[in-house]
């Protein structure tokens, strides 16, 4: 299936999902790595939640802004240390908002403020199930960025976490926003594709993707 082309190099793989091969260059990338690192040690550590039924996810994740558990957003993280989770950086809201612009065009992300992003590590093994994002209040765009292996995402629909479904090889320096029709869509990671990454990222092996997101949630 070949999928409409919306201008240099922009896909729409469903009304309102948006891919943007190598959005991100190089040097962009490697500060995120950096600054992903430094998340992950703290106030609040990158952990594996833990789903409702007692298994822990395989990615490992820490949060900015808000902190996520499943399946709700607080301001500490009462499932790890009990810590508030550091805050969402000036330059990670902007870079939210270029996104957005790059991925509907205008300025359609003049008004987008994400005020929470989530950071997923992968390493080759870890996976992500078909789930929806829709623990936010907020129904404005989802915006992902992605460094390091290569990763199948799987884009679903919004009923069911079955077909209809486009698969979409994610690579290092890839944007990919949904929002409008596709806020809701099902979507999930079934495989990385180990060895596939840049070291000049400075990451070595494993994947990184920093979903940026509004909760809709009053500031505290
Ligand atoms: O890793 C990805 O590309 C998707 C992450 C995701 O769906 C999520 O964090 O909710
Ligand atoms: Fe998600």
């Amino acid at each position: 299936m070949t999928l409409p082309l919306l201008g240099t190099g922009r896909r729409e793989v469903a009304p309102g999902a948006v891919h943007v091969p190598g959005w991100l260059d190089l040097d962009a990338q490697r500060r995120l790595v950096t600054a992903c690192r430094e998340w992950a040690r703290g106030p609040v550590p990158a952990r594996s939640a833990v789903l409702p039924g007692g298994h822990p996810m395989s990615v490992r994740t820490v949060c900015l802004g808000w902190h996520w558990q499943p399946y709700r957003y607080t301001r500490t993280a009462d499932d790890v240390n009990g810590d508030r989770v550091a805050p969402l950086p000036d330059w990670l809201v902007r870079l939210g908002s270029a996104a957005v612009t790059e991925a509907y065009g205008d300025a359609a992300g003049d008004g987008y403020r994400a005020d929470t992003a989530l950071v997923n590590f992968y390493d080759a093994d870890a996976r992500m199930g078909m789930h929806q994002d829709r623990d936010e209040r907020a129904r404005e765009p989802v915006v992902s960025l992605s460094v390091g292996d290569t990763c199948l995402f799987r884009f679903g629909n919004t009923e069911n976490r079955s077909r209809p479904y486009t698969d979409v090889e994610l690579e290092s320096g890839d944007l990919f926003v949904f929002g409008g029709p596709s806020r809701l869509a099902y979507h999930g990671v079934p495989r990385i594709r180990p060895g596939t990454g840049d070291p000049r990222t400075g990451l070595t092996g494993g994947r990184v993707n920093v979903t940026l997101r509004v909760t809709g949630f009053p500031d505290a």
